[in-house]
């Protein structure tokens, strides 16, 4: 159930993390379709379905440095009866054999190689013994083989018109083999994502600028374009607003033009200057929610404007890196067409006490660790909403579920995983 909040001039309907989720799906929509190279198309999703245009390997290949022979030649053979073959070819890889085999013979062959017809398997060079005589070279075998053996047959690992790479798949190493396998040099993909950012406070400097009382520099831009890429989006950072709501809305409209959607970060809350609250109080798009059950973030609001979202993150970092992680990396990755996108559930054991209670769900900074085969988290660090340093050392978001106790050590909890 949504509960409403009066708070001064703006009404608040809390959701459910998964509620707004819910209705920020209801508006995401895929990113269109672009060409790119191979060499740069890692992180990216595939757009369409790779089918195989040949088969892999499309030649009977030699699995090992030996002899290609026919299996049925070293029928008996031991070493006190051994056999005893000519050899008539010498194939290095990329070429093709120049002769067949045949019950009394056997060509030299190199791991790679393309095998010669009628030989059905490749024994290992050291178990072989060659020698020469009277210009020809002859093999010794002292050992049965089964046909078949360190030989891998065309087709093994994929068929010709088989789905080498469904459409959504993001191309990380394994798939880059492939797509170079079958000779996809270039690869349709989907766009990537241009988010606009914004800090909003008249008290943030740029990065650059020395510090002065009262004042902080912008890092959450930064952050936040530092995730962006790390989601695959094309972060476009656009510095700072002073708290001034109407400068701040004509450059936020302004920025939707320059990309797919808009980030804030600061002036959500009910403070004097939380100008984005004024900004969505006159709101000509649609709502999608003003607060949301989580801590930290729980002022964390959205809208859509003409089909394009604007994301009011809070200005505590640590509130934005949540705010990021639940709400915008799922845009992102969505728009590029990536199913999973939302960050995996893992179950693990809590390493320590957490007794902070609250009435939302919190999503605590978390760090894990494997202690005798066993999945742990505890607090990557300070956990308030305003501490920036504990950002770094969080591999996961523990899930505290609301109530009046907290947590113990040793309790099952639930954690999403950032990383990995
Ligand atoms: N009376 C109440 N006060 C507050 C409430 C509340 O319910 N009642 N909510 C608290 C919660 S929860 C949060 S979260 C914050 C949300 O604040 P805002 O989103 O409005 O953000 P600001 O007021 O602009 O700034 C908060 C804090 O973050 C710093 N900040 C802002 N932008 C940046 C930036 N780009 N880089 C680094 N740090 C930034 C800013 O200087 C403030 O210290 O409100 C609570 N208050
Ligand atoms: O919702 Mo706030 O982010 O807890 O400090
Ligand atoms: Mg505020």
């Amino acid at each position: 159930m949504d509960r409403v909040e009066n708070v001064h001039r703006f009404r608040r309907h809390t959701v459910q993390v998964a509620e707004a989720q819910r209705r920020m799906e209801e508006h995401l929509h895929v990113l269109g379709v672009e060409e790119v190279s191979l060499e740069n198309a890692f992180g990216r999703t595939l757009a369409e379905d790779m089918i195989a245009p040949e088969h892999m390997p499309h030649f009977r290949r030699s699995g090992m440095d030996g002899f290609a022979i026919m299996s049925s030649s070293t029928r008996g053979a031991s070493p006190e009866s051994p056999v005893l073959l000519e050899v008539i070819d010498n194939i290095p890889c990329g070429d093709v054999p120049k002769s067949e085999i045949s019950p009394k013979t056997a060509s030299r062959i190199m791991t790679g190689a393309m095998v010669p017809d009628h030989a059905d398997a490749v024994i290992m060079l050291e178990m072989t013994e060659d020698f020469e005589e009277q210009g020809k070279t002859y093999v010794t075998i002292k050992k049965e083989i089964q046909p078949g053996k360190n030989l891998t047959s065309i087709g093994h690992e994929m068929k010709k018109g088989e789905c080498v790479l469904q459409k959504g798949t993001v191309i990380r190493a394994g798939e880059t083999a492939l797509l170079a396998t079958f000779g996809f040099s270039i690869v349709k993909v989907y766009k990537r994502p241009t988010i606009a950012i914004f800090a909003t406070g008249s008290e943030l400097l740029p990065v650059e600028a020395p510090l002065c009382p009262g004042k902080i520099r912008n890092s959450n831009s930064y952050m936040l374009a530092a995730l962006i890429r790390e989601a695959g989006g094309i972060p476009l950072l656009m510095g700072s607003i002073p708290d001034e709501a109407d400068k701040a809305q004509a450059l936020i409209l302004e920025a939707f033009s320059r990309a797919d959607f808009v980030i804030t970060s600061g002036g959500v809350s009910v403070g004097d200057y939380d100008i984005l609250v004024d900004i969505f109080q006159n709101w000509e798009g649609k709502m999608l929610f003003n607060k949301v059950a989580m801590r930290p973030g729980s002022p964390t609001t959205a809208g859509v404007w003409n089909d394009q979202f604007l994301f009011a993150l809070s200005g505590n970092p640590g509130a934005c890196f949540v705010g990021y992680q639940l709400f915008i990396r799922p845009v992102i990755l969505g728009m590029q067409g990536m199913p999973n996108r939302y960050l995996q559930s893992y179950t693990a054991f809590l390493g320590e006490d957490f007794k902070k209670v609250n009435a939302f769900p919190r999503y605590v900074r978390g760090k894990s660790y494997i202690r005798e085969g066993k999945l742990f988290v505890e607090p990557a660090g300070m956990d308030q909403s305003s501490v920036t340093v504990s950002i770094k050392d969080s591999d996961c978001l523990i899930q505290i579920p609301p109530g009046s106790k907290g947590m113990q050590q040793g309790e099952l909890v639930s954690v999403l995983m950032l990383k990995g």
